[in-house]
């Protein structure tokens, strides 16, 4: 029979009472696997027995706009939907992926193996001879993507059958229904074709920049390039690189990684200097059992640990914790800011119900950390906080300082998106298993303009190369929070006050802008996420204005760039050099 909502209430009220414990237990043995590999696990029980019983109560003829939210959050049991052997199977099969990847390195001939981080990661960032690149990147997908892909075949299976007892028509339905939203995929869409002018005059241009350092038997000018020279395993951000395609070469920015070093910075003050740059803005600080509990540095007693930088919420309001293999590099400085934007997010909701400890929606946990970075580095904070001694920068310097940014940020743009588009097609089985590896690589040329350095076969299984695809985490969020976090850093920019260009802003010690951001994050995912937006910038929609007016000038100087040189934009010679 159907209950009415009195019991209802009754019954969220018991789910938070065991909640906290239970999923405390949970996370602390989620923990334990990935810092040492070995697990125990008992959320799902807990998981089951409310969203079984939540199906009791008629939603729809409910007042209470909590409860309802409440109560049909609940009903998605994820992978606890699976009879008891197939949860069991899939267990097994994540922890299989996700071990292969954490564990997975690359021998040299007589020596050392060399584990992803730092070592393989330093190679593709550093290495300017191309053998050695070809090397790193191959022997990676050896190693790990070759290795996933029958497992990864009965993955998809399960994960659909876990979807479909949930009511979804495919994993990747359920995935796109945390955004609340029947119309996500043409709003994607539409903001990856708003952005498409910028990708394709930075690869245009960057190309050119290859070209003058690798010659024309490794580019082509008017075609794709190739995945390995661009200083990142997975060419997903092109920072690395900015020394070959530095604007004005006469005016290199100073190298922040050797003043960290020459400062003799350790990756505990890292973490200090992420968290003061929330404190400043009247945000929270960590508790003690974050410096207590954190892993900052990879453990040097030999432990197997997953090194791939994440936030945990242990949701019992005291126990959060950042895991990272910290180097002290700019990048990994950006990394923990990055981290420490979640874990503000789980201070500022710790006090609501366990259900609605969570983003407004997946893209909002992204952007909040995200956003901080944005102003944390700008040339005025590094320059605030001693990390570069320039006092002013000029327009050649600034031209210099935006094309960084965009190494980073415009070039994940078509890498964020299609990370998706490949497994929303590969549940909704339009990638058909026989075809996984093409139908990637057609995905990659189609949206970034990359080949493979090599030819690739469907005894490959390239995407099992990436963590997310590995450990089965959604990625569209990081599309979303691309554009997102320009939306924030302009919304919160005009908080504080800032006049001028919006690269230039820094919300550092701004209390109006630690105050709006605030009332944000303290919502968690008790409200459908345009009202949360609405509530920051008085917009209700996800815009690309604010990213474009950030890169503006950029766009100038890379638009008129590209015409002086004749470039084409895109890839009209698609074929990949090896196909001659
Ligand atoms: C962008 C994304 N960041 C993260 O996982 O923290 C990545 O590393 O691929
Ligand atoms: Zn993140």
């Amino acid at each position: 029979q159907l209950y009415n909502e009195t019991v209802a209430k009754a019954f969220l009220e018991f789910y938070e009472r065991t909640a906290q414990v239970v999923w405390n237990q949970f996370m602390a043995a989620a923990w334990n696997y990935v810092t040492n590999i070995t697990k125990k696990n008992q959320e799902e029980m807990h998981t089951l027995y409310f969203g079984t019983r939540a199906r009791m109560f008629k939603i729809a003829n409910f007042q209470d706009s909590d409860v309802k939210r409440m109560l049909s959050k609940l009903l998605n049991v994820d992978k606890a939907a699976l009879p008891k052997e197939e949860l069991r199977e899939y267990n097994e099969i994540l922890a299989y992926m996700e071990t292969t990847y954490s564990m997975a390195q690359v021998c040299l001939n007589e020596g050392p193996c060399l584990p992803l981080e730092p070592d393989l990661e330093e190679v593709m960032a550093t290495s300017r001879d191309q053998k050695e690149l070809l090397w790193a990147w191959q022997g990676w997908r050896d190693a790990v993507g070759r290795q996933l892909r029958m497992t990864f075949e009965r993955y998809v299976q399960l994960s659909n059958k876990a979807a479909n007892l949930n009511g979804y028509q495919d994993m990747g339905a359920l995935w796109r229904s945390k955004y609340e939203s029947d119309t996500l995929q043409e709003d994607l869409e539409q903001l990856f074709q708003e952005l498409q002018p910028l990708y394709l005059n930075l690869h245009a241009y960057v190309r050119r920049s290859l070209y003058r350092f690798y010659g024309p038997e490794l580019i082509d000018l008017r075609g794709p390039i190739p995945a390995h020279v661009l200083g990142n395993m997975w060419a997903q951000s092109w920072v690395n690189i900015l020394d070959l395609a530095l604007p004005f070469p006469e005016k290199p920015p100073e190298d922040i990684t050797k003043i960290m070093q020459g400062q003799h910075w350790k990756p505990e003050k890292m973490f200090q200097e992420a968290e003061k740059f929330f404190t400043s803005m009247g945000l929270l600080s960590t508790p003690p059992e974050f410096w207590k509990n954190s892993m900052m540095e990879r453990p040097t007693d030999g432990r197997e640990v997953e090194c791939h930088a994440s936030a945990w919420d242990f949701y019992n309001g005291k126990d959060f914790r950042i895991k990272k293999c910290t180097e002290v590099t700019i990048e990994d400085l950006l990394s923990i800011f990055h981290q420490m934007g979640h874990i503000q997010y789980f201070l500022q909701y710790k006090n609501l119900s366990v259900i609605f400890r969570a983003g407004a929606n997946p893209a909002f946990e992204e952007a909040v950390g995200s956003v901080v970075t944005l102003s944390a580095s700008s040339h005025k904070h590094l320059l605030n906080r001693g990390l570069l001694s320039q006092q002013h920068q000029d327009k050649e310097e600034e031209v210099n300082f935006l094309m960084s940014v965009a190494l980073e940020k415009i070039a994940f743009i078509p890498f964020a998106y299609l990370m998706d588009l490949f497994r929303w097609k590969v549940f909704d089985g339009t990638i058909e298993k026989d075809v996984y590896n093409q139908e990637w690589w057609n995905l990659r040329l189609k949206y970034q303009g990359l080949c493979p350095p090599i030819p690739r076969t469907e005894e490959d299984f390239d995407p099992g190369a990436k963590f997310h695809i590995s450990a089965s985490l959604p990625y569209i969020r990081y599309f979303l929070s691309l554009v997102l976090q320009f939306q924030f850093h302009e919304a919160l920019c005009k908080a504080s006050g800032h006049m001028g260009p919006l690269h230039r802003c820094d919300i550092y010690n701004s209390k109006e802008a630690g105050k709006l951001l605030e009332d944000v994050l303290k919502l968690g995912s008790s409200k459908p996420w345009p009202e949360v937006l609405e509530k920051m910038t008085g917009e209700t929609k996800v815009s690309t204005k604010a990213l474009m007016t950030y890169f503006k000038p950029l766009l100038n100087w890379l638009v008129t760039e590209n015409v002086r040189q004749g470039e084409i934009l895109g890839w009209p010679d698609f074929s990949c050099s090896f196909e001659g």
